[in-house]
């Protein structure tokens, strides 16, 4: 299918994010394919609904779903929603999906995943990030809650152009997103912009997980809340460090829109409630291990990390 008249759009792992921006662009018009696992009879069979605060309630009714990649046809745009535990895995099937010169999003919480991702792509592939600012889980198989926000930014990572063609490549991105009437724009510093939302996914991720609680109870005790503080404050110096300077008001702007969030469990909690691999690599190793090399040390993220380690053996 020529890129021309409209792109195909591939999902790989259809959990929140990937059921809810691929539901979304499918309602826009776009042929989307759906790559399932585990929750591939039930959307087969019941299609994919999206319980939203904002958009209502949404159902997808039929799905191109597939539970072999090997089947899906090739597709334009490759959006991937499956956890960045599982990224290596899935390489081997993302090479597949992907037309020649197709572009690979990945839509992940983390530092570094397009690096550890790049050297297992076929190289005519473009690579970008995508930071997604939603709070969405599943709650039944092919069930997402939609809790808020829903925007969605685009890096350009990788990839056989230059860095300015690069650039319009994630503008084409933002603009299938602003056809699904969500909030999308391209970004030129993609590390940056992941520093930035580590900000946020560092103490939160971790904590909501240690301490069980969900963003309204943390932010309502005064040394919950004076950890975040001091957890963002370590994110801010390691990424100055890193020749990415954030600016320190940001730790009071984060704490500001997170209570005027609902009360919320982030991704991680549900990892480890459900017994799933958690992203510790991503969210936290991957980013300590940079602060390192650039002589940063960050003690509490650092100590917030061994007790997750803890948690997962
Ligand atoms: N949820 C949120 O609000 C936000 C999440 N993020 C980030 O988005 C990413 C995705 O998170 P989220 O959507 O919550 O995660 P989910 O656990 O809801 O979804 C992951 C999906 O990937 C699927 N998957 C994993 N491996 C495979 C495989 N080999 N083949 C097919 N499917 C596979 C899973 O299938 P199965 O069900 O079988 O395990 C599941 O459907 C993470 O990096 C997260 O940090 C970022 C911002 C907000
Ligand atoms: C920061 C937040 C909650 C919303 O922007 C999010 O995107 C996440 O859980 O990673």
């Amino acid at each position: 299918m020529s890129e021309q008249q409209q792109p195909r759009i591939g999902i790989i792992g259809t959990g929140a994010i990937g059921g809810f921006y691929g539901l979304m662009l499918a309602r826009a018009g776009f042929e989307v394919h759906f790559l399932l696992r585990s929750e591939y009879d039930a959307v087969s069979r019941n299609g994919l609904r999206v319980n939203s605060t904002e958009h209502g309630e949404l159902l997808l009714p039929e799905v191109h779903a597939w539970q072999d990649a090997a089947q899906m046809p090739q597709c334009d745009w490759v959006l991937v929603g499956a956890k960045t535990t599982s990224n290596a895995d899935l390489a081997p099937l993302i090479n597949q999906v992907a037309a020649p010169d197709g572009k690979v999003v990945l839509l992940q919480n983390g530092f570094a995943v397009e690096e550890q991702l790049r050297p297992l792509l076929q190289q005519n592939l473009h690579l970008l990030g995508g930071l997604c600012f939603i709070c969405v889980h599943r709650s039944a198989p092919g069930v997402i809650e939609h809790q808020a926000q829903g925007g969605v930014n685009l890096g350009y990572h990788s990839g056989p152009v230059s860095k300015e063609e690069g650039y319009v490549i994630a503008q084409q991105g933002a603009a299938l997103f602003q056809l699904a009437g969500l909030a999308s724009k391209a970004m030129q510093h993609l590390e940056e912009a992941r520093w930035q939302k580590l900000v946020w996914n560092i103490p939160y991720n971790g904590l909501s997980v240690l301490l069980n609680s969900n963003t309204a109870e943390l932010m309502a005790n005064p040394s919950s809340r004076a950890l975040i503080a001091d957890l963002m404050t370590e994110v801010i110096a390691a990424s100055t460090a890193c020749g990415y300077p954030l600016p320190e008001q940001l730790v009071q702007g984060m704490l500001k829109v997170t209570e005027a969030m609902p009360a919320y469990l982030p991704s991680m909690h549900h990892d480890y409630s459900l017994q799933r691999p958690m992203e510790l690599q991503a969210i936290y190793q991957a980013p300590l291990d940079a602060a390192q090399a650039a002589g940063c040390a960050m003690p509490k993220v650092s100590m917030l990390l061994q007790t997750l380690e803890y948690l997962s053996a």
